[in-house]
């Protein structure tokens, strides 16, 4: 059984995120999902949807076998008992593999780590963008 890990905020779902999910389970046999704490998404606007909810609404995909809060002190924590073998990353993900992978070793948990590129166009496939145009039609 290969296991593959995947992460992210998941804030309003939506096709670009199916896209990665789908494409992360494609590379073994079962997905696990860490969804990033609310208090740990400091590298953009706090999320719209709490953690909570942002968690029952990607551990009802069809893709997902587990989907989980992360840890919100370290973000290695949750590996040790999910043990990955591979970690996808997403187009827009700020890790380096090489740096990633070298992490993970020296801390007894080695994983392949893989770059899952940007989905084909659609109206709306980012949260930014969906967030954008509901203000321009109600802000
Ligand atoms: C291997 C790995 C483990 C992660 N574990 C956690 C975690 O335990 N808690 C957390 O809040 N974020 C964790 N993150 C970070 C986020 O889930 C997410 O990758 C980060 O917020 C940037 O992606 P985004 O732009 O989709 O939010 C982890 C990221 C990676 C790559
Ligand atoms: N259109 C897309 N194609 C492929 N992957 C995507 C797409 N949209 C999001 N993802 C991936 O899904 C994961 C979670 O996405 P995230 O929560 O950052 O949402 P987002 O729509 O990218 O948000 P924002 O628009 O605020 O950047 C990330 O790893 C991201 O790379």
């Amino acid at each position: 059984m290969t296991r593959v890990l995947a992460t992210g905020t998941f804030d309003i779902l939506h096709p670009g995120h199916v896209y990665f999910l789908s494409q992360a389970r494609a590379l073994g046999d079962e997905l696990f999902v860490i969804i990033a704490r609310d208090s740990n998404v400091t590298h953009k606007p706090k999320p719209i949807i709490p953690e909570e909810q942002r968690l029952e609404m990607v551990d009802a995909l069809r893709t997902v076998d587990k989907a989980i809060l992360g840890s919100e002190k370290d973000i290695f924590e949750p590996l040790k008992e999910i043990r990955p073998d591979i970690i996808a990353l997403g187009y827009d993900q700020h890790f380096e593999i090489e740096l990633l992978e070298k992490e993970l070793t020296k801390r007894g948990l080695p994983a392949k780590v893989v770059r899952i590129p940007l989905s084909k166009e659609c109206p709306l496939c980012s949260t930014g963008a969906i967030i954008k145009e509901v203000l321009k039609r109600y802000g």
